[in-house]
């Protein structure tokens, strides 16, 4: 298998403390990658390095074949590194389909289609509304976001995602806030979603982590302390000591 994405001895420090500290890890073309670890470990500044919106100190990213490191987060992201967006940079006064119609223009670029009257084009709203309808939002088009809930909307950052057509999906904790028929339903679109892209997933939901990757790996510190399958990982007795285990524990 080929890999699509390729992180090399990333690095990165905010003074002392290391963030990331030498990481390196692939994501293959159909497979979902989880990045696990405790709070603090570096998982968030990880994502935000290979997306481009924090400057690694050293190490690249290689995407498609492709170095991508000196890229800025546009520019990777309209190479097919697509990131699903933070909450944050959701328009709460515009309606979902709006939100959805912004982040299709991301991928024809060009400042000026804001001026130009995005509701009436057509393939753009053909577009939006078939990723609404792909995470379960169609029926909520028209409202506006501010009155979504807070799963809905970690449901439309995927879809806004989706209508970039990504080559690979780097997802932040997709399933946060989610209730349970919430990760269910998120873990089953998920699942149907790697074929069309890999995805490299960091997710506390350990049952939607174990239902979903082909590989994992453990971040402790900053540091990669083990990558396998699921079997291996609950397995690995580091893992169990600096992570797992005090789970079990609690
Ligand atoms: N901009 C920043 N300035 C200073 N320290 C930072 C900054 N961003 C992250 N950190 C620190 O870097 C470490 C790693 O943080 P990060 O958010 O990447 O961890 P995480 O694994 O994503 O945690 P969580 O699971 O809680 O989201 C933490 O100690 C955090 O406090």
């Amino acid at each position: 298998m080929s890999d699509l994405l390729d992180i090399r001895n990333l690095k990165k420090s905010f003074g002392a403390l290391k963030a990331t500290d030498d990481v390196s890890l692939t994501l293959r073309a159909g497979e979902i990658h989880a990045l696990i670890g405790p709070n603090g470990a570096g998982k968030s500044t990880l994502i935000k390095q290979i997306a481009g919106g924090l400057r690694s100190d050293a190490g690249s990213v290689h995407f498609a074949g492709r170095d991508v490191t000196p890229l800025s987060t546009v520019a990777r992201a309209r190479a097919g590194l697509g990131r699903t967006f933070q909450i944050s940079s959701l328009a709460m006064e515009y309606t979902v389909l709006q939100n959805v119609l912004l982040g299709a223009l991301g991928q024809d670029g060009g400042v000026m289609r804001f001026f130009r009257p995005i509701m009436a084009r057509n393939d753009l709203r053909d577009r939006a509304m078939t990723a609404l309808t792909r995470v379960g939002l169609e029926s909520h088009a028209a409202k506006r976001t501010a009155d979504l809930s807070h799963g809905q909307r970690r449901q439309l950052e995927v879809a806004v995602a989706l209508t970039l057509s990504p080559k690979v999906f780097l997802m932040d904790e997709p399933m946060a806030g989610l209730g349970a028929s919430g990760s269910q339903r998120m873990t089953g679109f998920l699942d149907g979603l790697r074929s069309e892209a890999p995805i490299l997933l960091v997710e506390h939901d350990m049952d939607a982590v174990f239902a979903l990757a082909d590989r994992i790996s453990v971040l402790v510190y900053g540091r990669v302390i083990a990558t396998g399958t699921a079997d291996e990982i609950k397995a690995d007795p580091a893992v169990r000591e600096a992570y797992l285990g005090e789970e079990e524990e609690a």
